[in-house]
């Protein structure tokens, strides 16, 4: 099957250019071959291709700078992928999309399932949420993976920042009041491999299979298992990541780390659903242990 990957520079469509070789053939595009904000050029590049499957982890994802640009975070995380849809429907095609834990307030004690009602506290969050609702409003058989605290050895995360904060201060100051779970870049990819697989009959099928894909379509989440704390996951990476500087790791309330956008509480999400779908998702602790190692 013909595939076109968005955002092939970024922290997931970096490991998807690469997991996802063998399942078809794909077509990756980065910014300047596709821009997310010039939707005349989203369509006309969706024509040209003629994918059979459209995954897209481009988005706008500066949390604190979208506060002042609402409008551009949402042409890129809510309108473009509405095009895709609408691109994708007219080709018969699928989709994968990815969506983030902040399209929830954050105020729940427990983790959040498929079935609670988003509430965004951020112009991200709301971009996102628009983007997800223009995929499901399409009619085309998709997964929409709503995951959380994405990291890897490339591009731009906590776990980099943490890395590079911990050589170059003696003391690191983190809130401890927000709980997520981190999921690794890598992983991500590597469960979208296994759905696709799955979904098309071991990969050996040609074009989209309708039936398995309907059966199948919705939103899920999907994140590494267990929950931290950013002080926690800041604990862990300086004490997995070898070579090191340990820098005293302070906890601190989110009031004393202002910045322009809100961020949820507890966004902890449930993938009991994705698992039973599809496969296990692993500990993030020994997730974080494999990357950094
Ligand atoms: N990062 C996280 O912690 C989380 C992310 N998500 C979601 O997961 C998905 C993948 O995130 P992640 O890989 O971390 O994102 P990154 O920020 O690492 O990468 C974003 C990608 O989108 C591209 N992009 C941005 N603007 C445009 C544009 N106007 N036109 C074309 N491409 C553009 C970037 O290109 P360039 O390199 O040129 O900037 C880059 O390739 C996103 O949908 C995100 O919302 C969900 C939860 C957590
Ligand atoms: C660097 C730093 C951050 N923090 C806090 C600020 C914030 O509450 C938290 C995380 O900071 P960041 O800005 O790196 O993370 P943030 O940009 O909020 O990360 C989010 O990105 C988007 C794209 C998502 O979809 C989310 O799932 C989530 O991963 O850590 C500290 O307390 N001390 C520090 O020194
Ligand atoms: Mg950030």
């Amino acid at each position: 099957m013909k595939i076109l990957l968005t955002g092939k520079t970024g922290q997931v469509g970096y490991e998807l250019e690469r997991t996802l070789q063998g399942l078809g053939e794909i077509v990756a595009l980065d910014r300047q071959q596709m821009d997310l904000a010039n939707l005349d050029q989203v369509r006309d590049v969706i024509r040209s291709v003629k994918p059979q499957l459209i995954i897209n982890p481009a988005a706008y994802t500066a949390v604190d700078l979208a506060e002042s640009a609402p409008d551009l975070a949402m042409r890129i995380n809510a309108d473009a992928p509405g095009v895709m849809a609408a691109e994708a429907k007219k080709l018969g095609a699928a989709m994968i999309h990815y969506s983030t834990d902040y399209v929830f307030d954050g105020d729940k004690a427990e983790s959040y399932t498929e079935e609670d009602v988003p509430h965004p506290q951020s112009v991200y969050g709301r971009s996102k949420l628009a983007g997800e609702q223009a995929i499901q409003a399409a009619g085309i058989p998709h997964l929409i993976l709503r995951t959380s605290w994405i990291y890897g050895l490339r591009g731009k995360n906590f776990l980099l920042t943490v890395q590079r904060l911990a050589q170059e201060r003696d003391e690191l100051r983190i809130v401890a009041d927000q709980f997520g779970a981190p999921t690794w870049s890598r992983t991500l990819a590597e469960v979208t491999a296994h759905a696709i697989c799955q979904l098309q009959g071991g990969g050996t099928q040609a074009n989209v299979d309708h039936a398995a894909w309907s059966a199948h379509s919705g939103l899920y989440h999907v994140t590494a298992q267990g929950r931290t704390s950013w002080h926690g996951f800041t604990q862990a990476i300086i004490a997995h990541s070898s070579g090191l500087k340990q820098p005293k790791v302070t906890p601190i309330a989110t009031q004393d780390y202002p910045l322009p956008a809100k961020r949820p509480q507890n966004s902890v999400l449930s993938s009991q659903r994705f698992m039973q779908a599809f496969c296990r998702l692993p500990e993030w602790e020994a997730a974080l242990k494999l990357c950094v190692d």
